[in-house]
């Protein structure tokens, strides 16, 4: 039996969905000039090496990469709405300031909960190797 050789249609498709994958990594390095998602990185690294210092549980591991995972993607969704709020009213506007508020907002509920999650994953991990129990 002959294999189906891909129709222009199949490649053009396929040439379509890894495009989208390079428009996305653009975006990401895109946000990762911002300041606020440098230190999120910078936070992350720390979060990663106390994982392994600390020698976490693998669920442990797994709460903190979820956690950095939504901080970066809420950072990126805020740079997106930034930059659609300044093209759609570059003047004071009350509704902008809203859109740019409530999406920093967002963001800033996200590393509050991770800095909650930290406290549930090291303070444990910590008392358990310093103090053996
Ligand atoms: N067009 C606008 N109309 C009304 N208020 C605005 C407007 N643009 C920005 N602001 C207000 O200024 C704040 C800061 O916005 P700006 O875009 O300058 O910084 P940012 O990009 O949110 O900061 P960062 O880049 O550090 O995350 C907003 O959260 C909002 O309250």
């Amino acid at each position: 039996m002959s294999e189906r050789q891909p129709s222009g249609l199949d490649l053009k498709a396929q040439n379509k969905f890894f495009k989208s994958f390079r428009y996305a990594a653009q975006g990401v390095v895109s946000a990762a000039g911002e300041r606020n998602f440098k230190v999120d990185i910078a936070a992350a690294a720390c979060a990663l090496a106390l994982c392994a210092l600390l020698q976490v549980p693998l669920w442990g591991w797994a709460a903190v990469v979820v956690c950095i995972g939504a901080v970066l993607a809420a950072e990126c969704v805020n740079t997106a709405i930034e930059a659609v709020v300044d093209l759609a009213s570059p003047d004071i506007h009350p509704l902008a300031k809203r859109a740019k508020d409530c999406a920093a907002g967002a963001a800033l509920i996200l590393a509050v909960a991770s800095v909650a999650v930290a406290g549930i994953v090291f303070v444990p991990a910590a008392w358990a190797l310093f103090l053996g129990c």
